[in-house]
Parts: structure tokens; sequence; C-alpha cells
């Protein structure tokens, strides 16, 4: 059983995982963090060397070896806050043999910016659903921050969403460091949703750039981007936001430029003719964009906003049509 007890466990093994664990090691409030990962080697790998091998090696993990495991439910006894972080499309996998009472009474934290597929829901909705976590004990970390700039301790903004901002306060005060500042907000639907549409834009900034299209014409694109983007979170949770703020335009900037941007790339590769198996493939690490928008397509037939640039994107990705023609096609759509 746990109180407040500023006990974290972090789930999955990645790279954001891996900057999560460095952030709050480096946070010197009284915590205790403990990981959970599904890979064995690496586990034995970071007992014995404090290092993950796979994904942001450089980080040094300071913990002690009990602290570090494959086996979830023993790890999530003592937690006070469960923080997730595997790609959406792993999540089911991640928490198998995990029920509700296993969850009873934690705060639930997503880093996650995906839509669990199949479901068609965001992090927020699923773990309410099928874990009946009530939504303010829910939270969400997101904002403009790659996981490779963190290891490199680059000045990085956080927003932790929660609709009880005390606790999202309290959850923002372990993560605040030197290189990370951190806002809080009540907004987890925008927060949750912004960041999923971000990731699919980027796809469709990758894919512009992989068959030549320019600056200029990038520019315009994520312009009309974070249009469509104000409009699909108006439409699922209408409140007064500034879509101008770094959880939503800010994300969206840093995935659809940035070079560590793994959306980016991944489109970049459909753009050059890679197919989605290929450029699956090449790289080791998992785009977000692919998988949501397939999810978003579903979800937006409740809501119909008009979203030509996630429908482009969905049209290339699952209904093999030519990038150049879509974004030819989209192009005399965008203003
Ligand atoms: N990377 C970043 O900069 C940021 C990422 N995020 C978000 O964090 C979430 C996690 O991404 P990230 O840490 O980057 O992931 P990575 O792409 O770095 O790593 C992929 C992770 O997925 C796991 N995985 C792959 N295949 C499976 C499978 N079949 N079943 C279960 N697990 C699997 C891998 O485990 P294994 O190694 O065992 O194969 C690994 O832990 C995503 O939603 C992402 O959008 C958010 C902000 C920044
Ligand atoms: O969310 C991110 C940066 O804020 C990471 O984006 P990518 O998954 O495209 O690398």
């Amino acid at each position: 059983m746990q109180g407040h007890n500023n006990t974290i466990l972090v789930v999955g093994g990645g790279s954001w995982a891996t900057a999560n664990i460095k952030m709050l090691l480096d946070n010197t409030t009284e915590k205790k963090v403990f990981w959970w990962m599904r890979n064995e080697h690496a586990v034995e790998h970071l007992h014995k060397f404090g290092h993950n091998p796979s994904y942001l090696s450089s980080v040094e993990v300071k913990l002690p070896a009990s602290h570090i495991s494959t086996h979830l439910k023993s790890l999530l006894e003592q937690a006070e806050f469960v923080l997730l972080n595997v790609p959406a499309a792993f999540l089911k996998d991640a928490l198998k043999g995990t029920t509700p009472a296993d969850l009873a009474g934690k705060k639930i934290i997503s880093a996650i910016k995906g839509i669990v597929p199949d479901e068609n829901l965001i992090i927020g909705e699923f773990m309410h659903k099928y874990y009946e976590i009530p939504l303010d004990h829910f939270l969400v970390i997101s904002g403009p921050c790659h996981a490779e700039e963190v290891a490199l301790e680059k000045l990085s903004y956080l927003t932790i969403a929660s609709p009880d901002t005390e606790l999202a306060t309290r959850f923002a005060s372990m993560l605040s460091t030197r290189y990370i500042k951190t806002v809080v907000s009540e907004d987890i639907y925008g927060t949750e949703y912004a960041a999923v549409l971000k990731n699919i834009y980027a796809v469709a900034s990758g894919i512009c750039h992989g068959i030549g299209y320019g600056d200029n014409f990038q520019s315009v694109l994520i312009s009309n981007a974070i249009r469509e983007m104000k409009d699909f979170t108006d439409a699922v949770h209408p409140i007064e936001r500034d879509i101008k703020e770094s959880a939503y335009l800010g994300d969206l900037l840093v995935t659809a430029y940035s070079q560590f941007s793994r959306n980016r790339t991944f489109g970049n590769m459909i753009g050059k003719g890679y197919t989605v198996t290929s450029a699956q493939l090449e790289m080791n690490m998992v785009a977000e964009g692919y998988y949501a928008v397939n999810c978003l397509h579903q979800v937006n037939k409740q809501y119909k906003v008009n979203m030509p640039i996630c429908e482009a994107v969905y049209r290339i990705l699952y209904k093999k049509r030519s990038p150049i023609h879509e974004m030819k096609f989209l192009a005399e759509q965008l203003s």
C-alpha cells in the first residue's frame, strides 16, 4: 500500500523512458525510483554497468539493482506514481497480467504520445476504461523535448497536465532540474491529442522533405497543421486553450523540424520511396505517427473535422497512394 511516498515506477525501456529516469535521478527531491522494462538482457546490462545498452547509452543510471527488473507486478506494489513510457502500440502488451486492483489508488502518468491501436483511445481514456483510473489521478507529460537533448542536458520545457493541478505541481517538482523547466496545465485531452497530431504532421513534413519540397513549403504546411490541430482539439474538448503554448505549437515545431525526430525521419524515407516496412526496419525506434494516423482517421469519423494533412498521410501510409500525388493534391488545399 502507498500513500504520499514519492515512489515512481517508470514502465518502458526506450529512449524517452531512459531520459525520464535521468531527469528523476538528477532532480534533488527525496524520492524512490523503480524501472521496469521487458528486455532481460538490458536489465542485466544496467545491473552490471549502469547504462541502458540500446537507448541513450551515454546516460548513467545510478539505481540499486533491485530497482530495475522485468517483473512488473512486484515493482508496482510500492509505487505511488506509475509513469507509462512505452509506445502506445505496445501498452497493452506491457500491462498484460496487470489488473485494476494492481493500480488502485495509484497516480498514472502518461509520457506516451500516441493512441492505443484498435481501441482508438488516448492513454487517459484507455486507462480510465480498462483500469478504472479516475481522471484526477491521471497526468500527462508532454512538450517539445527530445530524449537525445535531455541526455545532453540541453535546456528543455515540459508541460505536466492533470485535472488536479496540485498533483501536477507536486509531480513537476520531482522532475525539474537545471536543464528541465516545467509548466502545469489542466488540459489533459488537448495535451494528449496535440502530441498525437504533431507526430502525424512531422511525418507529413518528412514526406515533403523526402519528395523534394523546400523550407518555403514546409512553413506553409506547418502553419496549416497548427490550424488543423486547433480545429480538432476544439472539437474534441472545447475549452479556452492557447494553441501557441509550447505543449501544442512548440512540440509541433520541434518534431517537424528536428534532426532527432523519428516521425520526420520515417516520413522522409516514405517520401524517398521506402515502403512502410522497410522504413520501420531501418529505424531502431518507433514513429508513433504511423499508428496514430490510422486511429485518428477512425476517431475523426465522429467529429468530422476537416483535416486534409492527416488524410493525405493516412492515404499514403494505409491506402498505398503515391506520396508525390497526395502532396500535390494537398498543396492545392493549403493557404
Ligand atoms: N524519444 C523521444 O524523444 C520522446 C518520445 N516520446 C514518446 O515516448 C513513448 C516511448 O517512445 P521511446 O521511448 O522514444 O521509444 P523508442 O523508440 O526509443 O524505443 C522503443 C521501445 O518500444 C519497445 N518495443 C518495441 N517493440 C515492442 C513490442 N513488440 N512489444 C513491447 N515493446 C516493444 C522497445 O523495447 P525493446 O528495446 O525491448 O525492443 C523500446 O522500449 C512514445 O509514445 C513516444 O512518442 C515522448 C517524448 C519524447
Ligand atoms: O515528442 C518528441 C519531441 O517532443 C519526439 O518526437 P519523435 O518521436 O518524432 O522523435
